[in-house]
């Protein structure tokens, strides 16, 4: 069995028994409380500013967490907006819940999203690989954007789901060379917040410079479906066709404590 996951026995609740790092004091996802925002002078004249290749070849795991996009990122660039220097994305994955009013990690004066994606970045300015990234307070940017159920499908998302039954049981993966356009997986409106956080998942690595969007993103019901149907266990684990599936992988947020929390955008 997993030595974490989302389970009660092996959910949030008991990482800090093996990982200690989860009971530190600048953890992530945390509660977006509005009234707490600062919409500091530092940001304003500093967008954040993406490029993504066009067409890539990537490939898509199941984790056991969920489903995982390792992209090669050589010529993706993040930079502007909390970050001084370029970071380099390494993978994109989500997180979601088992009905549709639960699954984002972060919340928005105390409202979740269905489900949250992340796109996860490194510093390749300062630090020679995301292993070394992700042990420094700036090694890792990630991109936050939330998805709420919309009545179609979201078509870049497609090309992923698309791929999911081929992944269904952990361990497994799929090797596609599509051309996805990263932009239309990120929402119109730049409007974002931005706090130092952690991996959401264990080791929990306090390493994150968060950059959560404002609008969300959609996807269908149906899509959202397909996420709950990838399966926690390996296809050797013999067990009952409903057990092992993955219908929740969110952490529910920790204490923002004294963290600034800062605001920017239109
Ligand atoms: C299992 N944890 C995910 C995979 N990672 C990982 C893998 C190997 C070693 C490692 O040690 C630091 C980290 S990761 O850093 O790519 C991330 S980022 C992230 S989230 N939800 O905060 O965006 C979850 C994970
Ligand atoms: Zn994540």
């Amino acid at each position: 069995s997993l030595d974490w996951g989302y389970t009660d026995d092996n959910g949030p609740s008991t990482w800090a028994e093996k990982y200690p790092l989860a009971a530190g004091a600048r953890q992530s996802p945390v509660d977006i409380d509005t009234s707490k925002a600062t919409s500091d002078n530092s940001l304003v004249d500093r967008e954040i500013d993406w490029s993504y290749p066009s067409n890539c070849s990537y490939r898509i795991v199941n984790t056991g967490y969920g489903w995982r996009v390792d992209t090669y990122g050589d010529d993706t660039a993040l930079s502007g907006g909390p970050l001084s220097e370029v970071y380099k994305l390494e993978q994109f994955h989500c997180h979601w819940g088992a009905t549709n009013d639960e699954g984002s990690e972060h919340t928005v004066d105390g409202k979740s999203y269905a489900a949250e994606l992340h796109l996860v970045h490194w510093n390749s300015e300062k630090y020679s690989s995301f292993k070394e990234a992700a042990s420094q307070p700036d090694g890792l940017a990630v991109l936050g954007v939330f998805m709420e159920i919309g009545n179609a499908d979201n078509a870049e998302l497609e090309k992923i789901i698309s791929l999911i039954p081929k992944i269904i049981h952990k361990g497994q993966d799929s090797q596609a060379s599509f051309d996805l356009d990263f932009g239309s997986l990120l929402p119109e409106s730049k409007h974002y917040w931005t706090y130092l956080g952690s991996l959401t998942t264990p080791p929990c690595n306090e390493c994150v410079i968060w950059t959560v969007f404002k609008e969300p993103i959609t996807i269908s019901e149906r899509q959202l479906e397909v996420f709950r149907s990838l399966k926690s266990v390996g296809e050797e684990d013999a067990i009952e066709p409903e057990e092992g599936k993955l219908v929740k992988n969110y952490r529910p947020p920790l204490p923002l404590g004294n963290r600034v929390l800062r605001e920017c955008g239109p």
